[in-house]
């Protein structure tokens, strides 16, 4: 999988060099390229925002210099080719809300772009211009404001990278996650048993795997009813059992 990520600050990026991701780019499973869109600019100020048409607040990203980083990638994308393109990703407020379902089908791409927008945004015609070269999505994290796309790029390529296969060192830690079967992770402990006169629950100390799987189900459908009423609605509950049904 490779990313390209353009923005004007770059060295936002530079915690993807740490941990797993980092790791994973070392090891060849991932490849990242960071670009700053400023080296695109053919002005002596390198300049990349103007005044709005129609008047207001702020700044806008001029179209050229996304036009010149935007068309060098996509002259090197492995997925350049006639049937697939590269996706191209915006991060946005004004856009589709990034879930898991979406970073597991995005890690399923061979090349994603990312375009870090500053200001109030990059101009419109960019984004129509490039969906002859890519497969243009406008992604939001969530309904908040950032002052740019970096932050938002740090997560999802975190929630993408690791699901390609091998990043992970034990994929069956994917399994039981969050969000993996639409419910949230049930509560952990570890040693010690006994702790400032809290106990870990009894039935964790069992050995017994059928009784163990229970009590970690109800206490995800319990958490997910308290936290995330919002998903229970989503799930089909004609797999659930009658005792599940009633948490
Ligand atoms: N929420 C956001 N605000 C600004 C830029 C990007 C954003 N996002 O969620 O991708």
């Amino acid at each position: 999988m490779r990313f390209d990520v353009v923005s004007i600050f770059p060295e936002y990026l530079a915690p993807l060099d740490l941990s797993l991701i980092g790791k994973a780019r070392t090891d060849g499973l991932l490849e990242l390229n960071v670009h700053d869109l400023r080296t695109y600019t053919k002005d002596r100020h390198r300049t990349v925002d103007d005044t709005p048409y129609g008047g207001g607040a702020g700044m806008v990203m001029k179209p050229e210099p996304w036009a010149q980083a935007l068309t060098e990638i996509a002259e090197t994308s492995p997925a350049s080719v006639p049937e697939r393109k590269p996706t191209l990703i915006v991060p946005s407020p004004a856009g589709e809300v990034f879930t898991q379902k979406l970073a597991y089908e995005l890690s399923e791409e061979v090349h994603l772009v990312f375009a870090c927008g500053r200001y109030e945004g990059i101009d419109e015609r960019v984004l129509e211009w490039a969906g002859e070269q890519f497969t243009v999505r406008a992604v939001s994290l969530g309904d908040y404001v950032l002052n740019g796309g970096e932050v938002a790029v740090l997560a999802m390529v975190e929630a993408i990278g690791r699901l390609v296969p091998g990043v992970v060192g034990n994929p069956e830690s994917l399994i039981e996650e969050s969000h993996s079967d639409g419910l949230l992770e049930y509560p952990v402990y570890t040693k010690p048993s006994s702790w400032r006169e809290r106990e870990v629950p009894e039935v964790l100390l069992s050995g017994n795997h059928g009784k163990i799987a229970k009590f970690r189900r109800e206490h995800q459908l319990r958490r997910t009813a308290t936290r995330r009423p919002d998903l229970i609605d989503a799930l089909d509950v004609s797999s659930f059992s009658k005792t599940e049904r009633n948490i």
